[in-house]
């Protein structure tokens, strides 16, 4: 069936083990080539939606679908067949290993040479930081180097979401520029982008659309640069007032 959504979370219900649930009938849509940042207080359940989408947390309710496809109760190898590609939160680069051994990791599922080929010409493209550091080792790079790293390694699979699990976590300012323009030349580049921050106010300033969790659901969406304006959730989500200029 065609959608108009890449990926749909429909009425989740999620949690750990005996624990009382974490996602409590959870709706979040994501259109095709969008930002859509997950924003809410610490424990509201937003790297949970992540693990859901990704295959690791198997839902109790609720559906997943990908570009109309049902894909539910996918485990996370078939989630990645699927189109979605998440970067955990945190490092992941392996820092013994080169930047090109740590990206064409990401290729592992590819049998095509030629395909991996041109995936790596375009990651390169995307992240000139990955094509100017190709033979270093990937522990010589800075963290926020690192994470873009990370992002070419989540791109191989040419994936239709990548799920990323706050991206600025340990980075100074400017490095959190540099990863959240990152993040928009992805969706530049036609890929959509599902992502998790703690940073609620920088990254709603990138995002096409946001979602205010709390209590396990969806408490408020629309337009990032509306929620923004927003007196009342500035005041609880974004630690403060509206500002007149964007934070730097
Ligand atoms: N592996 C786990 N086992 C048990 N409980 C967990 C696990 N991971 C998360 N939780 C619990 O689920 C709830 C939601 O956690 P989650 O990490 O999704 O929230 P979050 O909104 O991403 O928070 P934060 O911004 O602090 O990362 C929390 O109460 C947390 O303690």
């Amino acid at each position: 069936m065609a959608s108009e959504f890449l990926l749909e979370l429909d009425g989740i219900e999620a949690g750990y083990g005996r624990a009382a649930l974490v996602l409590r009938g959870l709706t979040v849509k994501v259109p095709p080539a969008t930002v859509v940042c997950l924003v809410g207080p610490n424990g509201a359940g937003k790297s949970t939606v992540l693990k859901v989408a990704s295959g690791m947390l198997t839902p109790r309710a609720g559906t997943i679908r990908v570009a109309g496809q049902d894909v539910t109760r996918n485990n996370p190898q078939q989630m990645l067949a699927a189109g979605l590609s998440h970067v955990l939160q945190g490092h992941s680069v392996f820092k013994e290993m080169t930047v090109e051994e740590n990206v064409r990791l990401g290729a592992f599922s590819l049998k095509d040479r030629s395909e991996v080929n041109d995936r790596i010409d375009f990651v390169k493209s995307l992240f000139p930081v990955v094509a100017d550091r190709w033979s270093a080792l990937a522990g010589a790079l800075s963290g926020g180097q690192q994470k873009q790293v990370e992002f070419a390694r989540s791109l191989m699979v040419s994936p239709q979401v990548v799920l990323l699990d706050e991206p600025s976590m340990g980075l100074d300012p400017k490095a959190t520029g540099t990863v959240f323009e990152q993040v928009v030349r992805m969706r530049d580049a036609g890929t959509a982008v599902l992502l998790v921050e703690q940073n609620a106010r920088r990254a709603l300033e990138t995002a096409d659309l946001g979602c205010v969790l709390d209590l396990g659901r969806v408490h408020i969406s629309g337009p990032a640069d509306q929620l923004l304006e927003d007196p009342q959730l500035a005041e609880l989500y974004l630690g403060g007032r509206p500002q007149t200029t964007p934070a730097t």
